[in-house]
């Protein structure tokens, strides 16, 4: 970024938009700043930065300038905000307020994109609110020409949550949120095998303020035995049962524990309960030590995770179409996201519904304040307590005497092992026997079966791989006898298959031959597990979201090497016939072009973008990042298109190719994966113990669609999927693919595109 002192008269006719990060930094804040920025030059406007937060717009001068294309370089990677933020005290007043008028007038600016959380974004509403009444105050002060004041009516704004605290109503997820969810559990993984080794108690404060969400979604992904949350606080004498839970898991076989605070949680008298408080509870009850982390702002640092880049710069294209076409008296939006779509929110009201969550706890309107956080929550608090909870200390249901069996097939996805364990606990808790299959088909013909119990599982959620093994194979014609034997054999009454494309194609191949092989006639259930995002009926499968942060973190690490060369890097990405992970990949790690195997591409394209390339080196440029998908091109493999590149360059780059390859299976699953397989596994089981109830026999697929979870019968696959490229026919993620062109591209020739919008009349939670 520029540091020279701009000129900031205004000079040009260009419609001027600032943009402000304002309140606690987030990761994705530069994501945010970088869309809006670009989208807006694309768009015809010219952005202003606003440095400092409403600090900048208060004392006007070198904190507010012009941003430049390049300006941007670079960013998307970067943890914080390179506009930097602050919380001024000035601007609460009215005449902070004023200041930040004449400032904002004087540099032509009456658009604003502002990025923080509920407090920035009051103020912003407040700002605009009184806009008028203080521009007048102005001109009669001699601040503000009549001219400008005519020039200058009202504050147009668009307002984007940036806050990892997750607290905003009406939007799934807040920028930066993902990124802190995934650096407590990070922490809670590492701190789990220190913990295991010494049979020690970990008693770990997250932040979040009043809001519980960090907590309560690293409790279920981490593993955690204990949660505590303020829109929840605990009945009077919860440390007794904390400590009894605490007992009854090291009795079951638990080695490690974890109990995890929200800074803000208070018991149900508005006590605040620290992490030291519950340290000092265990120790009192029991004959363990217990030992405190408080991660603090390690949550907020670092780089963001890839739903921290994408998510913003769809957000930040939104707000800089939004801002522009709006109009002086329209209503203030704020941009959120429901079900990986746009959601066009009114801000007054998003953040007066917002604050009375927190009136809510005030109050101790506990059951309304944990509904106001919405169905995900509020399911999440159900869905921990029996992932927790010791069998003998749950609730004990009658035995139903049917064994369901759990397997994977295809290949391998991060978070496979959390819904295995998912399984188990669901199926124990509602009177299930639980079965894992190892070694998919082959495994079932040969009875590598066996029953797992609660303690079995513990410690699988957080492993990569998976404990039962998984193979491609689909089963042929031939091997059905014995398939139907084993199933009878080992008296399976219910079969839940993990897995990706491959394991859909047995399911309907069995489906296919029921009528020869009675014994299969029992309920299936197919859960969606595949980096390659390709299954109907998905929008996200189990393992594609650790795919593409181990792409993303990838490219990162290749860029870094690529920058003190002028070089072109061509990565290649997996996901076979799917170009989810290449173009998100590319989205998220800032690359120049993306090639899709759902493109068509020609060898006169491949030469026109490495002409481009070139004139872009030529004018400067000193790295560039290609993104191929394995398939995308045909015959125009990696090789190929790194040639045309290299031929092309005429010396002004060279070319390294890199093939990212099995990397992107590896690893940890990221919160996102756990708490998919978590929330799928609960459905999947409730489903196949209805089906037992009923006697029913249908095998079936389920996904989440619009933020619902949704069941196939498998005769539906056909319609859903083009079988020959073994994807969906609708891909929702497919219109982001000119956002990539816009973020890349100065001179895009793309305007205006169709934006993914959530129908917020059609939303049942609101
Ligand atoms: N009611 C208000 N009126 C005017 N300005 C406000 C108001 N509330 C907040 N602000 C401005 O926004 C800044 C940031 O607010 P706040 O500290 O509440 O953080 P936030 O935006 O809620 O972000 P975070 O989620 O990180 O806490 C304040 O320092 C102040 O400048
Ligand atoms: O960075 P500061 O000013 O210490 O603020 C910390 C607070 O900001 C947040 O990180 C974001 O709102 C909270 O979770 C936390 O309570």
């Amino acid at each position: 970024m520029t540091s020279e002192k701009k000129d900031t008269t205004p000079r040009d006719n260009t419609v001027r938009i600032g943009i402000l990060t304002s309140g606690g930094d987030a990761q994705g804040m530069n994501a945010a700043v970088r869309s809006v920025a670009r989208s807006a030059i694309v768009l015809g406007a010219t952005p202003y930065a606003i440095r400092e937060g409403w600090y900048g717009a208060v004392n006007g001068g070198d904190l507010i300038h012009p941003l430049a294309w390049g300006d941007l370089s670079n960013t998307i990677s970067k943890g914080g905000t390179i506009i930097g933020t602050a919380r001024s005290e000035r601007f609460r007043k009215r005449e902070g307020m004023k200041d930040a008028v004449a400032n904002l007038i004087s540099n032509g600016i009456d658009r604003l994109v502002s990025i923080g959380g509920d407090g920035s974004l009051s103020g912003t509403e407040e700002l605009r609110q009184l806009w008028p009444e203080l521009v007048e105050e102005l001109v009669a002060e001699g601040r503000l020409t009549k001219a400008q004041a005519a020039q200058h009516p009202g504050l147009i704004v668009v307002g984007l949550v940036g806050s990892i605290d997750n607290d905003m109503t009406g939007t799934d997820m807040t920028i930066g949120t993902d990124s802190a969810l995934n650096r407590i559990v990070t922490a809670l993984d590492q701190l789990s095998s220190t913990a295991a080794s010494h049979q020690r108690t970990f008693v770990v404060e997250v932040m979040g303020r009043n809001c519980g969400y960090l907590a309560l979604m690293s409790a279920v992904a981490g593993g955690a035995d204990y949660v505590l949350v303020p829109e929840n606080p605990p009945a009077p004498g919860w440390e007794d049962d904390m400590c009894k839970k605490l007992a009854e898991g090291r009795q079951q076989g638990r080695r490690e524990s974890m109990v995890i605070v929200a800074e803000g949680a208070q018991d149900q008298q508005g006590q605040r309960i620290t992490a030291d408080y519950v340290a000092k509870a265990i120790e009192e009850r029991t004959s363990e030590s217990a030992r405190v982390t408080i991660l603090g702002h390690i949550q907020r640092g670092g780089t963001p995770s890839a739903y921290d880049r994408w998510m913003p710069t769809l957000l930040g294209y939104a707000a800089a179409q939004e801002v522009i076409k709006a109009q002086p008296g329209d209503s203030a939006k704020v941009l959120g996201v429901r079900y990986n779509r746009i959601a066009r929110l009114d801000l007054t009201r998003t953040v007066a519904e917002t604050r009375h969550v927190r009136k809510l706890i005030e109050a101790g309107e506990y059951e309304a304040a944990v509904e106001s956080r919405g169905r995900s929550f509020t399911d999440m608090v159900e869905v921990f307590r029996v992932l927790s909870t010791p069998p003998s200390l749950l609730t004990p249901l009658e035995s139903k005497a049917k064994r369901v069996a759990i397997m994977h097939v295809g290949g391998l996805a991060p978070g496979m092992n959390m819904a295995s364990r998912a399984a188990v606990r669901f199926g124990l808790q509602r009177g299930l026997e639980v079965l894992g299959i190892q070694g998919s088909f082959q495994g079932l013909i040969d009875g590598n079966i066996k029953p797992l119990a609660w303690e079995d599982v513990e410690g699988w959620g957080y492993r990569g791989g998976a404990e039962l093994g998984t193979k491609r194979e689909i089963p042929v014609v031939e091997e059905f006898y014995a398939i139907g034997r084993a199933v009878e054999n080992h008296q399976i009454d219910a079969l839940i298959l993990v897995g990706g494309y491959n394991a859909y194609l047995s399911a309907q191949a069995i489906a296919g031959e029921l009528s020869r092989y009675p014994a299969l006639r029992i309920p299936m259930l197919l859960v969606p597990a595949s980096i390659d995002n390709n299954l109907p009926g998905a929008e996200i499968s189990i393992g594609a979201d650790t795919a593409l942060n181990n792409l993303t973190w990838s490219m990162d690490l290749i860029k870094e090497s690529a920058a003190a060369a002028k070089r072109c890097f061509v990565a290649e990405a997996m996901g076979r016939h799917c170009g989810y992970l290449a173009l998100m990949g590319g989205l998220s790690s800032g690359a120049e072009t993306v090639y899709l195997e759902e493109d068509s591409i020609s060898l006169d394209r491949l030469g026109q973008d490495a002409a481009e390339m070139r004139e872009s080196f030529r004018e400067g440029r000193r790295l560039a990042l290609v993104v191929r998908n394995e398939l995308a091109g045909g015959r125009y493999d990696l090789d190929f298109m790194a040639d045309v590149f290299k031929q092309e360059s005429h010396g002004y780059y060279d070319v390294r190719t890199d093939k990212i390859g099995y990397l992107q299976q590896g690893g940890a699953p990221t919160p996102f994966d756990r708490l998919l397989a978590t929330r799928l596994m609960y459905r999947a089981m409730a489903r196949v113990d209805e089906a037992l109830g009923r006697g029913e026999a249908h095998i079936e697929y389920l996904g989440e669609e619009n933020g619902r979870v949704v069941f196939h019968d498998i005769a539906d696959m056909p319609v859903q999927v083009d079988s020959v490229k073994r994807r969906p026919k609708k891909q929702w993620w497919m219109c982001m693919r000119p956002l990539l062109e816009v973020m890349a591209n100065s001179n895009a020739a793309v305007q205006d595109f169709a934006l993914p919008l959530v129908d917020l009349t059609q939303d049942q939670d609101r």
